[in-house]
């Protein structure tokens, strides 16, 4: 995509430019001597010097300094993201940058010393975000559908984000957005409802969140919320949600966002379960823009008054068909349809995954209007960066089969992380101890896990104190663990998409991965979808593998059968096959999906047993 145009970002200085003073807008000294607490200010208004003027806001259209105008609101034909007011009230004291914590500054707290034998001291170096590698995207299939759909941009600086933004942007080192960026921020920014497929670690997480915040900065003054019945002076009304499937991932799209939103005077606020809620009850307290929170956690504190959702202009689903699909499905809804939210079309809803079944996206155009299809990529299909190995190995072999690459990696002498995935909770334990008495430092991380040894292990294994981590689905989706260079499939999952995802923990940011399966007979039902995969990937598919694909009994039914030959590139917005909008039954030839697995999505599979508590029962999830 050739632009005459250039990034800020594509003339910085390789070195990356140290952090800019902090900018104090003149905060007047706390009130009292007790503990500081900060008095609201409008997001629009943060951020700015004494001596900046007000802001012209006049129908919606705003103008910055340096900048020319921007044009606000929903394309969708409601009064759109803007008309809502912001995040909710603290009271107290004035707001000081100052005590803004640094989120660039690494504030995981210090592990125990490595062990003896000096296998697991921490080996590595500043995880950073060159973007260089990103030109393996370059050429990289991309499709849109939907009325309107305004044109990508090929650098930061041809999107209007804000300078507090940008700032962020380059202390995060994001030279030039990712292809999913390119099109999806100028969709968001442009008001528009979004359902965006891109392929696992292509940067999603900024592609929803820098348009959210932008808006926020800019958007007009907060009106004061209607309160209403039930809700006290202690309720928070954020003005964005975002909804993931687990704690963890949660906690890790509230680091990125508060990386995004350092000094732009939106604050971020993460609730999850398993933790204490008075902490987040806390923070909530303290004022919220935008909320990032598990499902389970949310609808209790909605229960409890704490949140209301009326002042919502934007709601982000990330793992989009993990939360529509039948454990968290009837949660999801009783948030966004049963509460207090602005519907469809008042606020803007923005969808992300890197995998969107039909039935799931038939289920998620309720929460949108006016929606653009994104698909970036072989959507469902996995990045040709991540090197696909499957092997044939009967179940008494995996662990002697597992101990060789282990060592054969140890060999290399080269300290990476391997990431290990089992089915079921007690597997993970057992195969956790089973390597730790062989000599490899090994944690896991799982649902029948308290919150703290979750978080614990994920340090752990994060820093290479323990560069083996053993899990099952709960670390499938979202994780961005730097360093990974091995995820082993020690059990196959029963779902092509839960593959695709749980290899999607390695060849991240436009790094080079490596996934091994151990496939045996108990796995024949993912064989012709497994094949499909590895050929799209440009992988090289077994010829016992083919041969199990060919058998008709084998692969042929459920959800995984995806399309033959002719529908390679597999981003098909579901309202493009006329077939699909008809209830169950089977699907027209080019379904990605199809295959008559109607109803079947999410049910009994792979979600039962390995950590996500089986369908229904999503509880030990948030
Ligand atoms: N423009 C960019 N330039 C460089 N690095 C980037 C850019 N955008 C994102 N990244 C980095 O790429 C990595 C992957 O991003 P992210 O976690 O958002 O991927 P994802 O698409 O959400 O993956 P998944 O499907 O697994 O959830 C992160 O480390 C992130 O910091």
């Amino acid at each position: 995509m050739a632009s005459s145009r250039t990034s800020w970002a594509d003339v910085a200085d390789a070195e990356p430019a140290p952090p800019p003073p902090v900018t104090t807008t003149a905060p007047a000294p706390p009130a009292s001597n007790g503990p500081a607490r900060s008095s609201y200010v409008p997001p629009h208004l943060r951020n700015r010097s004494s001596a900046a003027p007000p802001p012209s806001s006049s129908a919606g259209i705003l103008s910055r300094p340096g900048a020319g105008p921007t044009t606000f609101g929903s394309a969708a034909g409601g009064p759109g993201p803007g008309t809502f007011g912001g995040g909710s009230r603290p009271r107290g004291g004035p707001r000081s940058w100052d005590r803004e914590p640094d989120p660039f500054a690494n504030s995981d707290p210090p592990l125990p010393a490595p062990s003896a034998d000096g296998t697991a001291a921490a080996p590595f170096e500043d995880h950073q975000n060159t973007g260089i590698n990103f030109d393996a995207y370059e050429d990289i299939p991309v499709e849109t559908s939907g009325r309107e759909v305004p044109p990508p941009v090929a650098t930061f600086a041809e999107i209007d984000l804000g300078e507090a933004l940008n700032e962020n942007i380059r202390r995060c080192r994001y030279v030039r957005p990712t292809p999913v960026q390119r099109h999806a921020i100028p969709i968001s920014l442009a008001g528009r409802d979004l359902m965006a497929c891109a392929q696992t670690g292509s940067g999603k997480t900024a592609a929803f969140c820098f348009p959210i915040i932008s808006g926020i900065m800019r958007g007009p003054p907060a009106g004061r919320p209607q309160r209403g019945r039930g809700m006290g002076m202690r309720t928070a009304y954020p003005s964005a949600l975002i909804l993931s499937p687990t704690r963890e991932l949660s906690m890790q799209i509230h680091e990125e966002a508060r990386k995004f939103s350092y000094q732009t005077g939106v604050r971020v606020v993460v609730a999850y379960g398993g933790a204490p809620i008075t902490q987040q009850l806390r923070d909530l307290e303290r004022g919220v823009d935008i909320l990032v929170a598990t499902p389970g956690r949310l609808v209790d504190l909605l229960e409890r008054a704490r949140v209301s959702l009326q002042s919502i202009r934007y709601l982000a689903l990330d793992e989009a068909d993990r939360m529509l699909d039948m454990g968290f499905e009837p949660q999801v809804r009783r948030i966004v349809e049963q509460m207090d939210m602005p519907p469809p079309g008042v606020r803007q809803t923005l969808l992300f995954s890197a995998t969107f079944p039909k039935e799931i996206q038939r289920m998620a155009s309720d929460f949108l209007e006016n929606y653009i299809f994104l698909a970036v990529g072989r959507v469902g299909s996995s990045t040709e960066l991540i090197v696909q190995r499957i092997e044939f190995v009967q179940e008494a072999d995996k662990r002697s089969h597992l101990m060789d690459l282990l060592h054969a990696q140890r060999d290399t002498g080269k300290q990476t992380l391997t990431l290990v995935f089992v089915e079921t909770k007690r597997g993970a334990d057992s195969l956790e101890s089973w390597l730790c008495m062989n000599g490899f430092p090994a944690t896991s991380i799982h649902g029948d896990r308290n919150q703290q040894e979750r978080e614990y292990a994920l340090r752990s294994f994060k820093s290479g104190q323990t560069p083996i981590l053993v899990a099952t689905d709960v670390a499938a989706r979202g994780l961005d663990i730097p360093h990974v260079a091995h995820v082993v499939n020690f059990d196959l999952p029963n779902d092509i998409d839960d593959y695709v995802h749980r290899i999607g923990r390695t060849g991240r940011a436009g790094k080079s991965g490596l996934a091994t399966a151990f496939f045996n007979d108990n796995n024949s039902s993912l064989a012709k979808s497994l094949a499909e995969l590895m050929q799209e990937s440009n992988q090289e598919v077994p010829a016992w593998l083919s041969r199990y694909a060919a058998r008709p009994s084998y692969g042929g039914g459920g959800r995984n059968r995806r399309s033959g030959g002719g529908n390679r590139f597999g981003g098909r917005d579901f309202r493009n096959d006329s077939s699909s909008f008809g209830k169950g039954g089977s699907r027209g030839g080019g379904d990605y999906y199809g295959g008559g697995s109607s109803g079947g999505y999410g049910g009994s599979s792979s979600y039962g047993g390995g950590g996500y508590g089986g369908a229904g029962a999503p509880s030990a999830w948030d």
